[in-house]
């Protein structure tokens, strides 16, 4: 980056002679020579075609009738001769170019001191190329010109064909060495770079089935592994001092103090090397791994608004306004306007009363609205935020089923720009209601029994089905009840996350529960920590650092996928297990936004003691379908309404103070299974996301340290993590070439063996034996034992 750097000193007055040039005689000798440098360039170009036609005119400048073939005529026609023939060949046209680049920069105005270098190595290589041309042929021709010629003749008479050859390749080497910077490692890394590509393009095919986070380290020569392990690729590319360039100012005020202004130039930009590896390898591509991954597609939806769209009901519509005026003019309130908005399941009606109507007076009407529309789920919404009307909500005699087919497809879902984007169905005034579970950051959703809370759910996963790639999102699901998720179970290897050494991925038992969470409070001071050393401040600018190569994952620097925490039935969680599920989910809570891990709590019961205080706080968007009570509906939103709604997917969504009435987008069973089939179908990875492995309080490794059953390559395994002293499963991987679980169990493995120490979240274990030597010792030491 330019950095300019301005040192002021003044000096006493002396007497100098300088040559300087006014601004407008900068400006009108630039454009001057960037013309003559056009007019070179055209009479160059055209002598190449009009050169023996012209033959006879060269130096015939008397002439004036004579005809010239040349573009530029006679003028053209002798200074190309002048400096193609007798001058340079074709390489005269660096002079013309030079002399084009000088008058940008006299019209610019720029610093001279890069132009003089231009100059320099432009000539060299104008010399050069006419030399080298005139090497290969016995005469003055148009490329070599005279000069190259010549220039060749006179060397070869003294220093031979060979000494000439020599003088040449030395000047190749010293343009290339000096002024391209090139070094043997540039062209060695240039080469095994291209040849790594190719050998991985070739492999793609088979190398799917690896973990994504270890690409960037594969494709990587292990050369440049080294390089990025050093601190901090910024720090290698600290800015070069500057070069100085002096300007003096002078005044035309008699006695005036001269001051000499040092400028600096602009710095050089030297290759950043996460650029380096961009450009050698392109971005990191999270998605390489499943590179031929297909998106469900929408025709797996079914439409239930066939032949059945939002219809409006004249006759409804003014049956329901009389009488809500007649209610009203019961009561002496008088109206001065309505208007009627036609939803899915409910018709807004605004209206706006008489001057001096008192507000709480209409909402106190409630009961007796609701008796003389005699309809359950009326709301009266007074005022409406930001529209200073009052709203009733009356829902319609046949309502409309919203089908997740419409939602999906809506261009509000399908352009929505944002990390977690969730489809959740359509507003009373039909518009799709689509938002960010990245930026909620935890739901919490509450409802009785069927009233739409598992069709709810399932809408929020299909959402994030449609719209992420496996390597992007992560589910970890709990289902006490062990029947509503149970679809998912498909697309374990896709999209689930799991612990180690756990066979189903969907989550049914209370004790699992708790060590997923505290496994999943692992993971987020892990990613913690990586932020920090990656000094971002969340997981967007972490993966986009990542994707740009500038996190090496030799330090442990992966691409993170959002995980995305579900929990149905937390009521039955809470009951059984009380404050170790409530801690670690309060922690998730407070903590994890920044991260990419997301929570979403569904509960049957939303009473005080399963949605205590603490969670509370830190889950601010939540969704309410019909509750019992006007004390439930209070107890999740703040308010009362949810007590109100009609069921089926009605629901109110808030993210603060505002409610909003949706009605969920419906989708049903088969769908969801004909998704995760589809999903469930393709090339998978090889286990489902790994989360870290947590160790209850009953503690202690689970394995036992049998002889006989370790792995064949355990005593490789665990020289190799004695020599680098470092005890990683990763590394595991990559010296031999092990998959993920099975490097995870050697070192497990070796932790029962007494080699490495115990799991240290999200740092390396420690290796226990120091040498090999020791390594030999224990290991003899066991089989004799035996
Ligand atoms: N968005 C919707 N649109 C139309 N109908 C719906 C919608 N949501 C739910 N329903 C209807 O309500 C029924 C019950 O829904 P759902 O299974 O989601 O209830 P639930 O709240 O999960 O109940 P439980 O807590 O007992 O599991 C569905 O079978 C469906 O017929």
């Amino acid at each position: 980056m330019a950095k300019k750097k301005k040192k002021t000193t003044t000096k006493t007055p002396r007497k100098k002679i300088r040559f300087s040039l006014s601004k407008q005689q900068k400006i009108l000798l630039g454009s001057f020579l960037f013309l003559l440098g056009l007019a070179l360039l055209f009479s160059f170009v055209s002598y190449f075609f009009t050169w023996q036609a012209d033959q006879s005119e060269i130096g015939n400048l008397a002439e004036r009738k004579l005809p010239t073939q040349n573009w530029l005529n006679k003028f053209g026609a002798n200074v190309a001769h002048f400096f193609i023939y007798d001058g340079f060949g074709v390489s005269a046209f660096i002079f013309a170019f030079l002399i084009a680049l000088t008058g940008v920069y006299y019209f610019f105005d720029y610093t001279k001191k890069q132009l003089l270098k231009f100059w320099f190595w432009g000539l060299l290589l104008m010399l050069w190329v006419s030399v080298f041309f005139g090497f290969f042929s016995g005469k003055a021709t148009l490329f070599s010109g005279i000069i190259g010629f010549e220039t060749n003749d006179i060397m070869q008479d003294y220093i031979g064909f060979i000494g000439a050859v020599l003088v040449m390749v030395f000047i190749l080497i010293f343009y290339l060495v000096v002024r391209l910077k090139l070094t043997p490692e540039k062209v060695i890394s240039v080469f095994s770079s291209t040849k790594k590509q190719i050998v991985a393009e070739f492999n793609s095919e088979e190398t799917n089935e690896t973990m994504a986070q270890n690409i960037s380290e594969k494709e990587m020569p292990a050369k440049e592994k080294e390089e990025i392990k050093a601190p901090t690729v910024e720090e290698k590319t600290a800015p070069k001092p500057p070069a100085i360039e002096k300007l003096i100012l002078k005044s035309d005020v008699e006695g005036d103090v001269e001051m000499e202004v040092e400028q600096t130039a602009d710095e050089e930009e030297i290759e950043n090397l996460s650029n380096k590896l961009v450009k050698d390898f392109g971005e990191f591509d999270p998605k390489l791994d499943l590179s031929n991954y297909k998106f469900p597609s929408i025709e797996l939806l079914r439409d239930y608004t066939i032949g059945a769209g939002i219809t409006i009901d004249q006759e409804e519509l003014e049956e329901n306004k009389n009488r809500i005026v007649e209610t009203l003019n019961n009561y002496k309130i008088g109206i001065a306007n309505i208007k009627a908005t036609v939803g899915p399941t409910v018709t807004l009606y605004e209206i706006v009363p008489d001057a001096g109507i008192r507000i709480s007076k209409i909402k106190n009407l409630e009961d007796d609205i609701a008796l003389s529309l005699s309809a359950l789920g009326i709301r009266i919404i007074a005022p409406i935020p930001g529209r200073g009307t009052i709203g009733i909500e009356v829902p319609n005699k046949n309502a409309k089923i919203v089908s997740m087919r419409s939602v999906i497809a809506s261009a509000k879902f399908q352009n929505a720009e944002m990390e977690l984007p969730i489809a959740f169905g359509k507003t009373i005034s039909n518009e799709t209601f689509v938002v960010d579970l990245a930026k909620m950051p935890h739901m919490l959703m509450a409802g009785a029994t069927g009233q739409g809370k598992s069709v709810g759910l399932n809408a929020v996963l299909t959402s994030l089905l449609y719209k992420k790639h496996p390597a992007e999102v992560k589910f970890i699901l709990v289902d006490p009840k062990k029947v509503e998720l149970t679809l998912f179970n498909k697309i374990e290897r896709h999209y689930l996350a799991k612990l180690p050494d756990t066979e189903e991925a969907i989550i049914t038992d209370t004790n699992k529960v708790i060590n997923t969470l505290n496994s999943l409070c692992i993971e987020m001071d892990a990613r913690y920590d990586l932020l920090k050393d990656a000094m971002v401040r969340n997981i967007k600018e972490y993966n986009t650092k990542f994707k740009n190569r500038k996190l090496n994952p030799h330090d442990g620097h992966r691409f993170l996928p959002y995980i995305v925490l579900v929990i149905d039935e937390f009521a039955d969680l809470i009951m059984t297990a009380g404050k170790e599920v409530e801690t670690p989910i309060a922690r998730l809570a407070q903590l994890a936004r920044a991260i990419g891990i997301h929570l979403i709590i569904a509960t049957q019961r939303p009473s005080v003691n399963v949605i205590t205080g603490i969670i509370k706080a830190n889950f601010p968007a939540r969704i309410a379908f019909r509750v019992t009570s006007k004390i439930d509906s209070r107890t999740i939103l703040d308010n009362s309404g949810a007590d109100q709604l009609i069921g089926r997917g009605d629901m109110l969504y808030t993210q603060g103070n505002e409610l909003t009435r949706i009605q969920c987008a419906f989708v049903d069973t088969p769908e969801v299974a004909d998704i995760t089939e589809f999903i469930g179908a393709q090339k998978a990875y090889p286990d489902a996301y790994l989360l870290p492995e947590y160790v209850g309080e009953d503690g202690g490794t689970t394995i036992d340290n049998d002889i006989s059953e370790r792995d064949k390559l355990f005593r490789e395994a665990a020289e190799v993590l004695v020599i680098s002293q470092q005890g990683s499963a990763s590394l595991l991987q990559r010296k031999l070439k092990l998959g993920y679980n099975r490097a995870g169990r050697i070192i497990d493995q070796l932790e029962a063996a007494g080699i490495v120490g115990p799991f240290e979240g999200s740092k390396a274990r420690q290796v226990l034996v120091p040498t090999i030597d020791a390594l030999n010792q224990l290991l003899d030491n066991e089989t004799n034992d035996n």
